[in-house]
């Protein structure tokens, strides 16, 4: 382990794994308090990409600090075999053990989905396209603020007068379509992600699945986003307009992430129905 590490953080239990290593609780030498710690194994890397990805993700973390409802990186070590990298620790629920027992009102939906997409438009002005927004993504920390996370396949974009991004990243009940059609594509793809995480949050189902993710990725290129009538009888017809501007295939016509913002279900907080109904 790392020297600096050993002095200056003590590792506790672990708390998750992933492909490349081991997160850890730590607390603080100096002031005792708990944060986590990404201890990546560097010899399961299986090639230059994944190095690539590895070292892109704390810089862009670093750039990204400044938003309350973004992951912060606070050090990194480094040594022979490992990265460690010390960040905020999340020890509530993720989106997707919080999904796994409810569904969400449009009130509870809307209290999680404003910190959402105010952090993605923050990465989009600092230039950066997260590419994997995903509920397994989105975790809370023990006073339960959202903090977007895993920014492995996160890009930058709109650097040496490039606007566009290309390279099949994502997960596939999330992914957008251009994506997924090997089309160059920009920052929006974000904002067809973030839709599907809405209306997974609203229905308890993604928009596009099929039995296989090869099905799932022809439900996404066809992009026929539908409201069932027994799911979506209940919801406001603002929560669908903003789903229908979200996903929504023509990226000309997609909300862009500050656009969201200003959306009337999202500036009411998900309340939107029943000012409808007061007028
Ligand atoms: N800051 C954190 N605080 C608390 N738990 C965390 C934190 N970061 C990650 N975890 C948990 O640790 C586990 C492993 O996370 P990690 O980021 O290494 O891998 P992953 O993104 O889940 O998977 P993979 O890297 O294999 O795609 C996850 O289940 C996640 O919930």
């Amino acid at each position: 382990m790392s020297d600096g590490l050993k002095s200056d953080y003590q590792l506790c239990e672990e708390i998750g794994r992933g492909r490349f290593g081991v997160v850890y609780r730590c607390s603080s030498a100096v002031s005792s308090d708990s944060f986590a710690c990404k201890s990546i194994d560097k010899r399961l890397l299986a090639d230059a990409t994944d190095r690539q990805c590895l070292d892109k993700e704390p810089k862009i973390l670093q750039i990204l600090s400044n938003h309350p409802n973004i992951l912060q990186i606070y050090k990194v070590y480094e040594d022979q075999n490992h990265l460690h990298i010390i960040t905020d620790l999340c020890d509530s629920p993720d989106l997707y053990q919080r999904l796994t027992t409810a569904t969400f009102s449009e009130l509870d939906a809307a209290s999680i989905f404003h910190p959402l997409i105010s952090a993605l438009a923050y990465c989009h002005r600092m230039g950066v396209a997260h590419r994997d927004v995903k509920l397994d993504n989105i975790l809370f920390d023990s006073r339960n603020n959202l903090k977007l996370a895993d920014f492995g396949s996160a890009e930058w974009f709109g650097n040496e007068g490039r606007r566009t991004m290309r390279g099949v990243v994502g997960t596939p009940y999330y992914v957008a379509p251009e994506v997924l059609a090997g089309r160059e594509y920009t920052e929006k793809v974000d904002v067809w992600s973030a839709g599907v995480i809405l209306y997974i949050m609203l229905a308890g189902v993604p928009p596009f699945y099929g039995e296989t993710a090869k099905e799932t990725f022809e439900a996404v290129l066809r992009g026929n986003l539908r409201f069932p009538t027994r799911i979506f009888r209940s919801m406001s017809p603002e929560v669908k307009d903003l789903l229908r501007k979200m996903i929504c295939k023509d990226v000309s016509r997609r909300l862009s992430a500050e656009q969201v913002l200003r959306h009337p279900w999202i500036i009411h907080g998900g309340e939107t129905r029943s000012l409808t109904d007061l007028t």
